[in-house]
């Protein structure tokens, strides 16, 4: 599976405290984020991870891009809701990207625990079976 992680400033450690305490699972898939969160969390815990470029320089659109074409499979997105970001279009837009390809997407650290152990669990049956029933 393929997963993109993303972090606002003020969430970075919370992203390096779940990539941290979830390494085993992360690990185990193929991983992106945008550039300041990806070089973070590879420091903090060793894993592999694509970094595209820094969120407000088109990071989250990098990471749409794979959205649009059906090759991301979770995305952990930890926004800080009470700071303005200068990029917010580019945000709106990846979430709202996510809904059209019905991409599982964490907002939050809570959700995104439940997310990883589901993902663990083998809860994601949809993402396997809309890829082999593309049509239906
Ligand atoms: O701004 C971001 C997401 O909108 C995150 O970008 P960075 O990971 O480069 O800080």
């Amino acid at each position: 599976m393929k997963i993109a992680l993303i972090a606002h400033d003020r969430k970075k450690k919370t992203m390096i405290l779940l990539a941290t305490a979830y390494k085993q699972i992360l690990a185990q898939n193929e991983l992106f984020a945008t550039g300041t969160t990806g070089k973070k969390v590879m420091a903090a815990t060793g894993l592999s991870i694509h970094c595209f470029n820094s969120g407000p320089y088109g990071g989250d659109q990098q990471i749409g891009a794979l959205v649009s074409e059906d090759q991301m499979d979770l995305i952990i997105f930890l926004r800080d809701p009470l700071e303005a970001q200068p990029h917010e279009p580019d945000i709106n837009a990846l979430i709202r990207l996510a809904d059209v390809h019905e991409i599982p997407i964490a907002t939050n650290i809570s959700t995104a625990e439940v997310l990883l152990r589901g993902l663990q669990a083998g809860m994601f049956d949809y993402r396997r079976w809309s890829h082999k029933n593309p049509t239906i």
